[in-house]
């Protein structure tokens, strides 16, 4: 009681001298605290839907899954192998994916932005989006809802250039100009053969801060460790998880958690293998050189690495063990469902069906897929097809299953004369349901 008499008592003064002053006065009170109010307001709908770990073994009391998630896929990280984790899940529960548009190829029009325009107008609106394309998170903030869940994938930076340089070998002219197609001679002196203005020259430094939308070219040392310590804070609030390919099971259980899904939602096989043979030998001195030239992305990987580990502590170690384990255990069993006895890891010429060859650089790497024998029962067939089906024939297949659903809905929503119209002008239709804007249900 004697507080409220003292609120009173201090409040009092203030009413008073607000009676006293002018009409232009208040007038000028109200527009500054409605300014500040609706600024507070955006502030607060553009921050990052950024989910914190809270975790426990225990699966009671769970929240439902969860499906708006952009998977920002990095290049040569594994990243085509939890695509297609995403692409099954989206066909699962009817989750429409935002697929690049035929100009863009199956990347958005990597290496360029990311742009919405980039999108194809059949796959909007989206809740997942997968495909490759340079992070621009303004862009994406438009085009996913607000609950998006933002995640990627790194890889440790020596292995990552080694399988740059080999698959990139005849695109990337940095790494083709080298004589004899030398990773060591590149790497003794790479300024020799590194010219940022080459097309495609992202893949010969620093790729992971490419992708993620930084400056993988900058600065001098100096300057480089604040611009890197920097752009790591802003990736932090961006990304809910980043996912580390060398703990790839580890980092599904994380994935797991954070989006609410089963474990038989996470299960795989490995995508986008390289023989052994097309492999490039790592000399003891190359590591570090590796490193050096990729300082950035090298800061970026440690950094992510021990937020990885710390958040494995957060679940418990014991309990991310265990599910690496069920999760191990699930997939040899489908792996018995869909291959019998034996892996059928195949060579691209020796698969027959097409749908199922992977990609082919050129001619000195050989990107190993899957053949599927010929006597799955029905129910298993379509399962196991598309759990090896290839980036480039996924994302053309979902693509055409998403436009048919959209032209169907647009074909019911229209009235019977423009639809006799539509039926003599097919690609009128194309341009009447190109949607846009963007909008959510
Ligand atoms: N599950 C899992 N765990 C660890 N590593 C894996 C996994 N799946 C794929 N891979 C390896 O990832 C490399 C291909 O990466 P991407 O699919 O991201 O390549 S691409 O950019 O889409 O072309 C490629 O590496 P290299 O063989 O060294 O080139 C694959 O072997």
């Amino acid at each position: 009681m004697a507080s409220l008499v003292g609120i009173v008592a201090h409040a009092l003064p203030c009413v008073q001298r607000v009676l006293k002053m002018s009409h232009k006065k208040i007038l000028l009170v109200l527009v500054a605290f409605s300014m500040l109010s609706l600024l507070l307001h955006k502030t607060n709908r553009f921050s990052w839907y950024h989910k914190t770990f809270y975790y426990s073994c225990s699966t009671s009391g769970r929240t439902p899954k969860h499906t708006a998630i952009a998977f920002l896929k990095t290049h040569k990280t594994a990243s085509s192998t939890v695509q297609n984790i995403l692409f099954r899940f989206a066909e699962r529960n009817n989750v429409t994916v935002a697929l690049p548009h035929h100009s863009c190829d199956h990347q958005f029009c990597y290496p360029r932005n990311f742009s919405t325009r980039f999108v194809h107008p059949y796959t909007l609106p989206p809740r997942i989006i997968t495909n490759h394309m340079r992070f621009n998170a303004s862009e994406l903030r438009r085009l996913m809802p607000n609950d998006t869940l933002y995640v990627t994938i790194l890889r440790e930076p020596v292995a990552m250039f080694e399988s740059l340089f080999s698959y990139y070998n005849q695109y990337c002219l940095s790494f083709k100009r080298v004589p004899n197609g030398s990773m060591e001679t590149f790497l003794n002196h790479p300024l020799r053969y590194y010219r940022p203005n080459d097309k495609f020259s992202m893949y010969a430094h620093n790729t992971l801060v490419y992708d993620l939308g930084g400056d993988n070219d900058h600065g001098n040392e100096a300057a480089r460790d604040a611009y890197i310590e920097g752009f790591i804070r802003e990736m932090e609030t961006v990304f809910s998880l980043v996912m580390i390919a060398e703990y790839f099971d580890e980092s599904l259980v994380l994935l797991k958690h954070l989006l609410s899904w089963d474990l038989e939602d996470m299960v795989y096989v490995k995508l986008n293998m390289r023989t052994k043979e097309s492999k490039l030998n790592i000399t003891s001195s190359l590591p570090d050189k590796i490193r050096a030239w990729n300082s950035l992305d090298s800061r970026l990987y440690n950094h992510f690495n021990t937020t990885f580990w710390k958040k494995v502590h957060e679940v418990g170690a014991a309990c991310v063990e265990k599910e690496v384990q069920l999760l191990r255990q699930a997939q040899e069993r489908l792996m018995r469902t869909c291959f019998g006895d034996q892996l059928r890891l195949r060579s691209a010429t020796q698969i027959k069906n097409k749908e199922l060859r992977p990609w082919q650089p050129s001619s000195k790497v050989n990107i190993i897929g899957y053949d599927l024998p010929g006597n799955l029962s029905s129910s298993s067939q379509e399962h196991c097809l598309k759990l090896v089906m290839p980036e480039i024939q996924y994302s053309r297949y979902l693509l055409k299953k998403q436009s048919l659903k959209n032209r169907r809905k647009v074909i019911q929503r229209q009235p019977p004369k423009a639809m006799v119209k539509q039926a003599n002008n097919r690609a009128g239709l194309v341009q009447a349901t190109a949607v846009k804007p963007i909008r959510h249900q």
